[in-house]
């Protein structure tokens, strides 16, 4: 039984809730990647910000890893970030968890994608750092279905790097399929991608996001291949995805 968030949110002065989610919607839809500003109030950002200087401080961030449990490693010539998870009940994401699970409402809605939790972790690119192009899910082997990325850089200047490089989605991608009604009965977890390492090398992005303090992105994850160029300061962020329960 799905449980509706008891934490009130408080809104942005610059945008409403229901707005925010509304243009999420829609820009998924055209999309199938959203990009939003100002979502949540400044002292909203303030906690987050605060609580993950205090994670730093606190040395709690560790190497972040790639491939899965049986062979997890950590590799920095691929992704150079170290992350720290969150539980749902950190208090000082109160407010970031309860608009994720509005998200995970409206997207079960919008595109019946049965999402059924959702986890997502701090994340910091010292300077130099970079995450290589990847896919956050391939169809049939992992159970992630939409990715965001949320930024907590405070003036993030003009040739700082680490943006996030969005890359035309893959072929048969449950995006394009969510725009066909036909294609709603079928398995998508079923379907399986081609490996990263097939696709063009010197394909152009479709979208450059700038890791811009309080914007948040949101990507289907078995969809759109994308990378995060070398940042030449610290970079912070909160990333995160949902998932099914498979
Ligand atoms: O920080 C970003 O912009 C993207 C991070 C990312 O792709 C990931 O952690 O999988
Ligand atoms: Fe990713």
């Amino acid at each position: 039984m799905e449980i509706e968030s008891t934490i009130e949110l408080s809104l942005s002065a610059e945008l409403d809730l229901s707005t925010a989610l509304d243009s999420i919607a829609q820009e998924l839809e055209q999309n199938g990647y959203a990009v939003i500003d100002q979502l949540f109030p400044e002292s909203v950002l303030e906690k987050l910000e605060a609580d993950l200087q205090y994670h730093l401080n606190s040395n709690a961030l560790t190497p972040a890893g790639i491939g899965r449990e049986g062979d997890f490693q950590t590799n920095t010539s691929i992704r150079g970030d170290s992350t720290y998870w969150l539980e749902e009940s950190h208090a000082a994401a109160a407010e970031y968890f309860a608009f994720m699970e509005q998200l995970r409402h409206l997207a079960n809605r919008y595109f019946y994608l049965g999402l059924f939790r959702y986890e997502c972790h701090y994340a910091l690119y010292p300077t130099g750092a970079f995450y290589q192009k990847h896919l956050d899910a391939f169809k049939g082997r992992s159970n992630r279905r939409l990715s965001t990325v949320f930024y907590l850089n405070r003036d993030w200047p003009e040739g700082a790097g680490g943006e996030l490089l969005l890359y035309p989605p893959v072929e048969g991608s449950h995006w394009q399929c969510c725009h066909d009604q036909s294609c709603y009965d079928q398995s998508f977890r079923n379907i399986e991608s081609e490996p990263l390492s097939e696709k063009p090398i010197n394909e152009a992005p479709i979208k450059v996001i700038r890791p811009e303090f309080g914007r948040l992105v949101v990507f289907f994850s078995e969809d759109f291949p994308h990378e995060v160029q070398v940042a030449k300061k610290e970079r912070m962020s909160l990333t995160g995805w949902f998932r099914v329960n498979d």
